[in-house]
């Protein structure tokens, strides 16, 4: 039942927004969701920032006791080492960080990453104590083909290989249609609800009900204030992840007080 899961509306900055331009939009982002506390807060709200921002956005959130999730958009799978350039779980974990976001589709195009290593990265954020934000889903070719659950099912099968019931209570799994990110191109509520729904009913099938039931599915791809009613309006949809329209903290506020937009 979509009532009892907490929604989640995360953004994903990708690569912008440096350390102080970081300070700047996180206080604007708390300052204006503050200002309607009344209509969010059932809302949990979460940034995941460049690798560079995390200490700043720490500071910030602990010095002025932000309600305001933060977290990393990727991880190593190892834990520490002969790694250039790799940050591990538990340097995010020392950092403060509530999620990390593991197999995002640019990671996965322009990093070659399969489904082992999306596998092994959810294990290791887990192995730190940190939520791994799953990322799934097809691109054009495959939505055309009428693919994409049976793509997007074995994503996620795969993701979760030696991941425990336990753990699998505390995952997020975000489906983003590689064709509707960045583009403007939205999927329509009813194709969010579509992957989302199979999404927890595999979930039954390689757990329990219980697991199903617990597990937060968040819709992205092109989500703006104006369309993510519609998309929350879906049974099996629990929030958004959000790339561009999360970099404008008042219209990123606007979208996680979406309940305020219902009409
Ligand atoms: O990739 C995304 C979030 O991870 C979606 O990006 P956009 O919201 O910019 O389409």
């Amino acid at each position: 039942m979509a009532t009892t899961r907490t929604p989640l509306m995360a953004g994903n900055w990708k690569m912008n927004l440096d350390h102080t331009e970081a300070i700047a939009t996180v206080q604007k982002l708390a300052w204006t969701l503050k200002d309607a506390k009344h209509d969010y807060e059932a809302v949990e709200v979460a940034v995941l920032v460049p690798f560079t921002d995390l200490r700043s956005v720490q500071t910030l959130v602990d010095a002025d006791k932000l309600d305001l999730r933060y977290g990393a958009q990727d991880l190593s799978r190892h834990e520490s080492g002969a790694f250039t350039g790799e940050v591990s779980g538990a340097m995010l974990a020392r950092l403060g960080c509530t999620y990390v976001a593991v197999g995002h589709s640019e990671r996965r195009e322009y990093h070659a990453e399969g489904d082992d290593l999306v596998n092994a990265k959810v294990r290791a954020a887990f192995a730190h104590g940190l939520v791994p934000i799953l990322c799934v889903g097809e691109g054009l070719e495959i939505r055309k083909a009428g693919e994409q659950v049976s793509h997007t099912l074995a994503q996620v099968e795969a993701a979760l290989v030696d991941v425990s019931r336990e753990q699998a209570l505390q995952v997020v799994i975000a489906y983003e249609p590689v064709w509707a990110i960045g583009t403007g191109e939205v999927a329509t509520p009813e194709d969010a609800q579509e992957v989302c729904g199979a999404i927890r009913r595999v979930l039954t099938e390689l757990y329990d009900q219980e697991v199903a039931d617990a597990v937060r599915v968040l819709y992205g791809g092109s989500v703006k204030s104006g369309n993510v009613a519609q998309i929350m309006a879906q049974p099996d949809v629990d929030g958004a992840l959000v790339g561009g329209a999360s970099l404008d903290p008042v219209e990123f506020a606007k979208i996680a007080r979406y309940q305020a937009h219902v009409a």
